[in-house]
């Protein structure tokens, strides 16, 4: 699902990003992206969603390369894909289930389906009683659900979530985690980056990769 070899991002202004990145997810999987402040996790989940392009080295996320000449093709790729934005980028003055619908706008199906489909994610993320208020008036809590929501509504073949345990305290922070991992399938991949390095500790089931200034510098496999 995703293959990277001797990935480097190097953004214009000179700051090398990260540097020789080697990664491999498997469908099926977990990966949780470890590391401090700057170490380049978002970096490298904006590569995956095809926003930055490795500057070196070759990626690959689900048989599609990633580079600049085939961003028309990474546009479709993104159809595919489930991203989680730390800044969740739910839109004001709409309510949970409409944003959760204007998430899969572009793919076609039709609007009962839609609906259907949008109920049924959020009844997996516990926000059920809160399907028609508008976001603006959720807990921060309540918004990355509808973030998972909106993400998972599309089914997605990869799930990309970065940092969406936010602030929140621990046990909320494992049950965000835990309500991830929960998505994941025989089909369905899932990357999350956190720099709760203390929440990944309790949890030993998945992949995990420490970042550390741009690189890798440590990778551990939990039971899966
Ligand atoms: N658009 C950009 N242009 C130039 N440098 C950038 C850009 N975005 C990020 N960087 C730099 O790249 C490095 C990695 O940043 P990145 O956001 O990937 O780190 P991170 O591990 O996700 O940090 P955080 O946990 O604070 O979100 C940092 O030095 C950052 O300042």
């Amino acid at each position: 699902m995703i293959e990277a070899k001797g990935v480097y991002l190097t953004y214009p202004d000179g700051t090398m990003a990260l540097h020789n990145i080697d990664l491999q997810v498997q469908p099926g999987e977990i990966l949780y992206i470890t590391g401090p402040s700057g170490s380049g996790k978002t970096s490298l989940l904006k590569l995956l969603l095809g926003i930055e392009y490795p500057t070196g080295g070759s990626l690959r996320v689900l048989e599609q390369p990633m580079s600049k000449e085939e961003a028309t093709n990474i546009r479709r790729l993104r159809m595919v894909l489930g991203p989680v934005f730390q800044e969740f980028r739910l839109i004001k003055g709409r309510t949970a289930m409409e944003n959760v619908m204007l998430g899969m706008r572009f793919l076609g199906l039709p609007h009962h389906q839609i609906k259907k489909d949008a109920h049924d994610a959020l009844v997996k993320v516990g926000l059920e009683h809160k399907k028609f208020a508008p976001v603006e008036n959720l807990s921060w809590g309540e918004g990355q659900r509808v973030a998972i929501a909106r993400a998972v509504a599309r089914k997605p073949a990869l799930i990309l979530a970065d940092e969406p345990t936010g602030n929140l305290d621990k046990d909320n922070a494992l049950n965000i985690l835990s309500l991830l991992n929960s998505f994941r399938d025989e089909k369905t991949a899932v990357v999350i980056t956190t720099h709760a390095t203390h929440l990944i500790e309790e949890i030993d089931d998945g992949k995990f990769i420490q970042m550390e200034a741009g690189g890798i510098c440590g990778e551990r496999m939990g039971a899966t």
